[in-house]
């Protein structure tokens, strides 16, 4: 009898499953399910499994956008909370390994090929110096990869670096961070940056000039004013949204010493095409003083999310022997 792995990248939106016949094997029936369709994750999976002909799968390794401290686990951005156990034993697994979902594409890193990256800006990559990932989705997910001597893997980072404080450069971005600020107390850079974020950024610029503007509730709105009306405040929301993602990147840079490299995952700026390639985001990137040319010798890549690199990365995690629910 033919046995199989069950792979899964559960986001704050959607669920990505694919199942692969063996380690290293292709990724098969690779699907996208929003999270919103089902009310537990087992009902999601389960789903899926309905759907597709997976032979026997006994073991599984599921990403996920959320810290995986312990058993229990509490999605932040969904209403999704179980038993990592409880899961393994509904969906009749031998093995089933949790991990965070970048900690998961952070693992895929050296895989990826020119293929599936596109370079922003200039810069070459150090071999064997860390490497650093961040991406905008319906969180902010960060992480990177340091590589001990003799080690051709790497070593993720498994962090929360979606949650550090959010820093103005100008004095529109600390008047907007005074607002944000009035509504939430900490602000993270998530909500600057991510899905919400964006949503956050129209209302706050909207707020400060004093115009109508459009209601808004979802980020695809505010690119669709942004690229098919050309909708000034759309356009600096989004503006705004790449200075502040290359300002925290650049930190992030910064923090690893990521020489080898900054990835940008996650699902929105993929969707902003070539022209987040002429927004403020390497300028951005590259705007620490004294550290300038530092950061302007080191590559950006976004990463294209088709390849589902994530699902290779819960590969990767499953392959490293990680320890079973
Ligand atoms: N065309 C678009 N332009 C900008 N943002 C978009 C667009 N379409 C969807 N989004 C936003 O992208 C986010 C979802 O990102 P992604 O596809 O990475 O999902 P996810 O994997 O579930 O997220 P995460 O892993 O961060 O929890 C949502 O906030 C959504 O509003």
């Amino acid at each position: 009898m033919q046995i199989s792995r069950l792979l899964a990248d559960i986001g704050g939106t959607n669920i990505r499953l694919a199942w692969q016949a063996v380690p290293g094997g292709t990724l098969n029936d690779i699907r996208v399910q929003p999270c919103g369709d089902y009310p537990t994750l087992t009902a999601a999976v389960q789903d899926y499994l309905a759907q597709v002909q997976v032979p026997e799968p006994r073991e599984a390794a599921f990403g996920i956008a959320n810290p995986v401290t312990g058993d229990a686990i509490h999605m932040t951005n969904h209403h999704w909370s179980f038993s990592q156990r409880a899961v393994r034993d509904a969906l009749g697994l031998q093995r089933l390994v949790f991990v965070n979902d970048f900690t998961a594409l952070a693992l895929a890193l050296p895989r990826l090929t020119s293929e599936h990256l596109r370079p922003v800006g200039g810069g070459e990559a150090v071999a064997g110096s860390a490497v650093a990932l961040i991406g905008p989705g319906t969180g902010l997910g960060v992480s990177g990869l340091v590589f001990p001597p003799g080690s051709e893997e790497g070593v993720p980072i498994a962090g929360e670096g979606g949650h550090v404080s959010l820093a103005a450069h100008t004095q529109k971005e600390f008047d907007v961070i005074t607002l944000l600020h009035q509504r939430y107390g900490h602000v993270s850079a998530e909500r600057a940056v991510s899905g919400a974020g964006l949503v956050e950024l129209y209302h706050a610029l909207r707020q400060l000039d004093g115009q109508e503007g459009r209601e808004v509730s979802e980020a695809a709105q505010v690119t669709g004013l942004a690229f098919e009306q050309h909708d000034a405040l759309a356009l600096q929301a989004l503006e705004m949204f790449c200075g502040f993602l290359g300002s925290v990147a650049g930190d992030l840079a910064l923090t690893l010493g990521a020489k080898g490299g900054v990835y940008l995952g996650g699902g929105i700026v993929p969707r902003l095409g070539t022209w987040f390639d002429q927004s403020s985001f390497r300028a951005r990137f590259e705007a620490k003083g004294r550290f300038k040319a530092y950061l302007a010798s080191i590559p950006c890549w976004v990463v294209d999310p088709g390849g589902a690199p994530a699902l290779y990365g819960a590969a990767c995690a499953l392959d490293s022997g990680r320890p079973s629910a």
